[in-house]
């Protein structure tokens, strides 16, 4: 850390603030798992509980402090002095405590809720940070809903608990309310106006009702704060609180700007992310910055390009520092042939052959074309299906195509199949009846090629995962004496059947079929 680069401290209120969203209730083991990950990633204070909440909770506090050494444990408390007496009994073996008085500044909450007079509000915070101060040196204080308060009466009532002994003043929007710009403007005003040199951090607590959370933490960070309060995937009460993470990488990735950094192991952002999910099971969108399943991900053709030529054309930050792996390439539709090539040779296919080794230009191509067609129809492709796609053929040399296959089935018709084919010769087409649709598709093909095979075999399976998984068909055929594997791939069952019976068929011209039984002087 350089002269002109300031300490931001990390207050992490996940297990207090965090367990307070709605459906969310840890029990003890799981809060000591996510306290000493916490510890592991380095935050400087854990807000543990509010051990006047229950028993459970105060034990749980209780076995925090004895257990989880490196942070400041924290305990919250109303002004009355049974929540701070309870905090601190909580507190008592922790190798660094703190107490968190918090009381109530807006209007709103000081007339409905509490109702109380302003003055009394200040009367008691400076009597219940006095009576803290008796516990710990550590004294943290907060008046809820700052934003919707008049600001002259934010500065008295801050001004009176920094008096009183308040080590830490904590500026809570505790709904959401204020805009960046708005924000920083009150942070400086408590800086110039009350700070001013005295030897009080300056803490942020914001809640993400409007999704400004991190902007406003960060505004406060521009404005003189120095702590943050922040939650691991930004869980919380309503929409959340300041996400952790994104106030962590935002300050580390553009420290050009903030000048400030934190002191956390960022390589422990993703795991922690993870256990407070399953553990809360709270699941964290996909397009959630930094943890988010997509937030190193790239599906676009050009996105991939770039990426893979070089990580930084779209990625800002190193995704191993917050111990996740870079530039994973999803494949789907919006996929282009870079990615594709990737993609197959990370499988392990040669994908730069010759004609008789590993894939060439052409059977790379045809691949894509597949590709193409089934990311269309199933969204994401994943490895299963790639790897099916190459090992149901690139049919280059394959003589006929499928151009269009429309079957028609129902309780009270009888199973009709029209195939058009492409060929060297020009378009087939023929329509054929059957069974089933499978065997209506089958009898066209034969219909159009005209290669009329036995079917030996038939199995059907899924292949891959995802409500549109793939189906792949393995029908062996016979035709002279020559037993071939044809293998289909499509959401559509019928479509995979038809192409298993279309690449037997193209095995059988080309003379190319893998011999799987004796050859027999038998015609079919
Ligand atoms: C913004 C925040 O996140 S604040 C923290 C919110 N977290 C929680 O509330 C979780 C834990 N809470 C609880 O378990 C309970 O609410 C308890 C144990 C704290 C209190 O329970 P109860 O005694 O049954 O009171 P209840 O919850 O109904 O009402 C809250 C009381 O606290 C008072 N109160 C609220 N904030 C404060 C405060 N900062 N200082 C003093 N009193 C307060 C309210 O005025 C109300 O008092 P009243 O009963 O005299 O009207
Ligand atoms: C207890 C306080 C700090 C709080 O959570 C809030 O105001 O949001
Ligand atoms: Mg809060």
């Amino acid at each position: 850390m350089t002269s002109s680069t300031s300490r931001i401290h990390i207050f992490d209120t996940t297990l207090r603030d965090g367990e307070q969203s709605p459906g969310v209730a840890l029990n003890h083991n799981q809060k000591i798992e996510i306290a000493h990950a916490l510890a592991r990633l380095g935050v400087d204070v854990i807000e543990a509980g509010f051990p006047i909440t229950s028993d459970g909770d105060f034990e749980c506090v209780k076995r925090i402090s004895r257990e989880v050494r490196g942070p400041t444990i924290c305990g919250l408390a109303r002004t009355a002095r049974g929540d701070i007496e309870r905090a601190a009994q909580a507190l008592e073996s922790a190798a660094k405590s703190r107490i968190h008085v918090f009381t109530s500044a807006s209007k709103v909450q000081i007339e409905h809720m509490l109702r109380k007079t302003p003055e009394q509000v200040v009367e008691s915070s400076v009597k219940a940070v006095q009576f803290a101060r008796q516990f710990t040196d550590d004294v943290e204080f907060s008046g809820q809903d700052v934003m919707r308060a008049d600001f002259d009466f934010v500065i008295r009532l801050y001004d009176a608990a920094i008096e009183a002994g308040a080590t830490v003043i904590n500026i809570p929007d505790t709904v959401g309310y204020g805009t960046p710009e708005e924000y920083g403007r009150l942070i400086a005003r408590v800086r110039d106006e009350i700070v001013r040199g005295r030897p009080v951090a300056i803490s942020t607590h914001c809640h993400d009702d409007l999704g400004m959370a991190t902007a406003n933490s960060l505004a406060a960070v521009e404005n003189g704060a120095t702590q943050i309060e922040c939650t691991i995937n930004g869980i919380g009460e309503r929409a959340g609180n300041t996400s952790l993470e994104e106030v962590v990488m935002a300050i580390h990735t553009r420290r050009d700007h903030y000048r400030a950094e934190t002191g956390l192991r960022t390589r422990e952002l993703y795991r922690v992310s993870r256990l407070v999910s399953r553990l809360t099971g709270m699941p964290v969108q996909p397009n959630k910055a930094i943890v988010g399943d997509n937030a190193f991900a790239h599906e676009s053709g050009i996105h991939q390009d770039g990426v893979l030529k070089h990580k930084e054309t779209y990625e800002i930050m190193n995704a191993e520092l917050v111990g996740r792996e870079a530039a994973v390439m999803v494949m789907g539709k919006h996929s282009g042939r870079a990615a594709f090539r990737k993609a197959l040779s990370d499988l392990g296919y040669v994908t730069n052959g010759t004609s008789d080794r590993g894939l060439n230009e052409d059977a790379v191509n045809a691949l894509f074309a597949r590709f193409k067609e089934l990311a269309d129809r199933k969204g994401q492709i994943y490895a299963d299906d790639l790897r099916a796609l190459v090992e149901a053929g690139a049919e280059v040399q394959a003589t006929f195509h499928i151009d269009s296959l429309q079957v028609l089935s129902g309780t009270h018709v009888t199973p009709t199949a029209t195939i058009k084919l492409t060929s060297p010769n020009g378009m087939l087409e023929a329509a054929a009846t059957g069974d089933g649709p499978v065997a209506a598709a089958m009898n066209a093909i034969s219909h159009a090629t005209g290669i009329t095979p036995e079917l030996d075999s038939y199995r059907l399976q899924s292949v891959t995962r995802g409500n549109e998984a793939l189906g792949e068909v393995s029908a062996g055929v016979r035709y002279k004496g020559v037993t071939v594997m044809g293998i289909g791939l499509a959401t559509d069952v019928v479509e995979a059947s038809a192409r298993a019976w279309l690449h037997a068929i193209n095995q059988i011209v080309a003379g190319q079929a893998r011999v799987k039984a004796t050859v027999t002087a038998e015609t079919p």
